[in-house]
């Protein structure tokens, strides 16, 4: 059995692929409406409502559930995925963080804060480009799986790799949760700089260089350049820095034209921008690109003042 923690658009996504193989994945709703919903119309109404889920998938609110069995994926939002672990108690399977960002009250990434939540436990990443509405209607999609020891490492991606879910393992876990927590800010610079009308030149230029800061940072904190220019980093920049169904990108074209965004919606870079301009300015790091997305978002800066100031920076070798 797999258990999903997390009926969300990831979370259902992901438990409908793995359902679709024939084996059994429970998955955990904190919302007692929601989960007598889905038990009883076999989809999820409120995040997915176009993929109904396989026999195999149960849904339950008994979280005892899911905290044995082949693995627990985890599928909330980073922010609050720390109080959501707290909740399981004794944990007999490895963890898998399906989430993306910088915790804003410690500055780690998704594995350090289960680590930091559950000490002990045995965790892993999942982390690529793939939109849900892909995975749960059987669309390709190829991810990371990111695990600190190789052998749980390779036993998780073979349990969760599917006809459709083609999973690559790595044991470098800093660099698939920094370019997956990263890569969410730099889409909401690319959709910041289409919304505020400055063309599709401007933002292969904002990519590149929120790619080069992704590496500046990724050096720093010990990650290795493949899995930055891998899925976890660059397939999944690529991905959400010129999707229009990506929360962040549509975050960033909300701040371009100088639109309302509703603040339900889950958007992962904004917080993460926070988190990292902080670590940034603690450790002398420079992040231009960033700095000037947590300026934008905390309504600090406009585009035409973030524009002038990221091209009036001095000129250096690239
Ligand atoms: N959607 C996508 O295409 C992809 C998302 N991801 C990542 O997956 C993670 C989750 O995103 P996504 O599923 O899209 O988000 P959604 O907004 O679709 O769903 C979030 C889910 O988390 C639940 N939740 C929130 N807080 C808690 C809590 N404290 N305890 C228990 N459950 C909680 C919500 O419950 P409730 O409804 O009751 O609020 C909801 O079920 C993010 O890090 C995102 O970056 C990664 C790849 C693709
Ligand atoms: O992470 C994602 C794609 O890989 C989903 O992107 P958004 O969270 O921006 O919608």
């Amino acid at each position: 059995m797999i258990g999903i923690m997390g009926a969300g658009a990831f979370g259902t996504a992901l438990a409908i692929a793995l359902a679709k193989t024939g084996q059994p994945v429970t998955l955990w709703c904190r919302n007692a409406d929601q989960a007598q919903d889905m038990a009883k119309l076999r989809f999820n109404r409120a995040y997915l409502p176009d993929a109904p889920f396989p026999e195999t998938l149960e849904i339950t609110q008994d979280i005892h559930r899911i905290t044995s069995g082949t693995a627990l994926l985890v599928a909330v939002p980073l922010q609050s995925m720390r109080s959501a672990v707290a909740q399981l108690g004794r944990v007999d399977t490895p963890l898998v963080a399906c989430c993306k960002g910088i915790e804003l009250t410690t500055g780690l990434g998704p594995i350090r804060v289960l680590e930091d939540a559950l000490p002990g436990i045995t965790t892993a990443i999942l982390t690529g480009p793939s939109f849900a509405a892909d995975i749960a209607i059987g669309r390709p999609t190829a991810l990371t799986l990111a695990c600190a020891d190789a052998t749980t490492g390779a036993a998780l991606q073979s349990a969760l790799t599917t006809p459709t879910l083609r999973l690559y393992r790595t044991t470098d876990t800093i660099g698939a949760e920094l370019g997956g927590a990263l890569k969410n800010v730099m889409a909401i610079a690319c959709g910041a700089v289409i919304g505020a009308g400055l063309g599709d030149s401007a933002r292969a230029a904002t990519m590149t260089r929120g790619f080069a800061e992704m590496q500046r940072i990724g050096t720093i904190f010990g990650a290795r350049t493949d899995t930055l220019a891998g899925l976890s980093g660059l397939g999944d920049l690529a991905l959400t820095c010129t999707s229009d169904l990506s929360r962040n990108y549509q975050l960033g074209l909300s701040l371009g034209r100088e639109e309302i965004f509703d603040p339900k919606i889950t958007v992962e870079g904004a917080a993460t921008a926070k988190a990292m301009s902080t670590i940034a300015r603690q450790r002398g790091i420079d992040l231009p690109i960033t700095e000037t997305v947590t300026r934008l978002v905390e309504g600090s800066t406009t585009i035409k003042d973030a524009i002038e100031t990221l091209m009036t920076r001095p000129l250096k070798e690239e």
